[in-house]
């Protein structure tokens, strides 16, 4: 497995040589006459706008082909407006009149082919001349336009994790066939993948996964049930509030809980073949060493930098290149171990954070459970976030969706029983929240 899983993200194929030889390939690659066609998925969002910023200051390497948005139309017209798409998936069809008055108030006559509802983003997706779909999307939202994505042989970006996890088991086999690769925006895997260049096929033994610890980490278990007993709004702004990295609310909730280790567990597990028993997770409160992985022969490689995703970004679009990146000039400011002092690990704390034996859990059971998995966390997460579930109820209702599936668990799922699947443990949430909440117990 992890030997088809190298091939398929194509490690081992970076150019090798002098540097000038590098070089050569790199303009040859990426020069003015050979740029990226960029999709963009959630172009309106952290992940969004941080490629938006590449583009903008990388223009001779990157073009935008299509964006695709949820609602927020102030922002996705000002960046038709810069970056003139042909092509734009808006999902609130009903913000279509204020999108085009937007698009007339600021002048814009060069109009975009425009797709509302769900279609909008598999419109933006497969849109004619893109070559590199960015994923920005958050959730399994983005499941249906990576796979139109893949079916037409595109490279995709993926920062969407939700999608891999909850459809794994469909994708892989659809990149395999489509000839369709896919490279990892997510920090902790674009760290794994950058390490992985040059390391041959069946020479990884190990990934660590460094995680911040989220919001509560300087918290020990028994202090934060407190705190939560005595004031669960104070847990709820700190939850949507991440120490390290600015991101969008529901990833960062996901990082408070460490459920996002868990998703990230399971997404190093399909994208590099590797197994659950070889994935340690370390806490790294500064979030300076991205990941590592392990060779065969022992040695410990691991990718480092400030905690800036516009690098993530910039290496899943250029790669197997890397483009010349002057310091201050997009991406955060030159790195500096003496300036950085110092690094500290330890190790995570289970039963504080019950959402990462389960994600394990997940995984090793595999096939439709980690589409249950992440349907019932996105959900448990949009009602926490909304103020009608308690921090602690996430994991509990997770268990409960994820013993609720065994009985129909599949091992080799179709994309429409990954639908229904997901559909039913959203709907298992909802049932299991308002049980809780008759008992008074995990719903304020
Ligand atoms: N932010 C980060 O640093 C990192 C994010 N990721 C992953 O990247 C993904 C995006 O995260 P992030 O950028 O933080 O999230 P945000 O919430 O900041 O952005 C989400 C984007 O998706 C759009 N969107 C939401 N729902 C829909 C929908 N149903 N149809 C179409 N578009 C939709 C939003 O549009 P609108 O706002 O217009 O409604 C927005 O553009 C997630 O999967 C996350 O796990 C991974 C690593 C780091
Ligand atoms: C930036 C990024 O990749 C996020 O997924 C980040 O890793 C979240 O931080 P945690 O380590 O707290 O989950
Ligand atoms: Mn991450």
């Amino acid at each position: 497995a992890s030997r088809r899983a190298a091939v398929r993200m194509g490690v081992g194929a970076a150019p090798f040589g002098t540097p000038a030889d590098f070089r050569d390939s790199v303009e040859r690659a990426l020069g003015s006459n050979s740029k990226k066609h960029v999709a963009l998925l959630g172009s309106t969002g952290s992940i969004g706008t941080q490629t938006l910023d590449i583009v903008r200051e990388y223009a001779e390497h990157f073009e935008v082909i299509s964006l695709s948005a949820g609602g927020n139309v102030e922002l996705l017209a000002k960046q038709i407006a810069e970056f003139k798409p042909s092509v734009v998936g808006l999902a609130a069809s009903e913000k279509l009149p204020e999108l085009l008055s937007r698009l007339s108030a600021l002048g814009v006559t060069q109009m975009p082919k425009i797709v509302t509802g769900p279609d909008g983003q598999i419109a933006a997706a497969v849109a004619e001349g893109a070559d590199t779909v960015v994923t920005g999307v958050v959730g399994v939202a983005g499941l249906l336009p990576t796979i139109e994505a893949i079916k037409l042989g595109r490279t995709i970006a993926l920062a969407n994790k939700e999608t891999l996890i909850a459809g794994g088991p469909i994708i892989l086999p659809l990149l395999d066939k489509y000839g369709a690769k896919m490279t990892a925006a997510d920090s902790e895997h674009s760290a794994i993948f950058q390490c992985l260049q040059g390391v041959p096929p069946g020479a990884l033994r190990r990934v660590i996964l460094t995680a911040s610890g989220g919001a509560f980490r300087d918290f020990e278990a028994a202090e934060l049930l407190a705190k939560n007993a005595a004031d669960p709004e104070w847990v709820r702004q700190k939850a949507t509030t991440h120490p390290n990295w600015d991101m969008g609310a529901k990833i960062t909730v996901d990082s408070a809980t460490m459920m996002n280790k868990g998703l990230e567990v399971i997404e190093a597990h399909y994208l590099f073949g590797v197994a659950y028993d070889d994935i340690d997770i370390v806490v790294h409160p500064q979030s300076i060493v991205h990941s590592a992985i392990e060779t065969s022969d022992s040695s410990v490689i691991a990718q480092l930098g400030w905690p800036d995703m516009r690098l993530p970004i910039l290496y899943a679009m250029s790669w197997p290149h890397r483009i010349h990146v002057d310091y201050g000039r997009g991406i955060d400011n030159k790195f500096d171990l003496v300036k950085l002092g110092s690094m500290t690990f330890k190790a995570p704390d289970y039963a504080k954070y019950p959402c990462i034996p389960l994600a394990f859990a997940a995984g090793r059971k595999g096939g439709t459970m980690t589409c249950a998995l992440n349907a019932a966390n996105e959900r448990a997460n949009e009602l926490f976030r909304a103020g009608k579930f308690d921090f602690f109820g996430i994991p509990k209702v997770i268990e409960k969706v994820m013993g609720a599936h065994e009985k129909d668990w599949l091992a080799k799922p179709e994309l429409e029983d990954i639908l229904r699947i997901d559909a039913w443990a959203r709907e298992q949430v909802d049932v299991e929240a308002a049980k809780l909440a008759s008992a008074k117990v995990l719903i304020h």
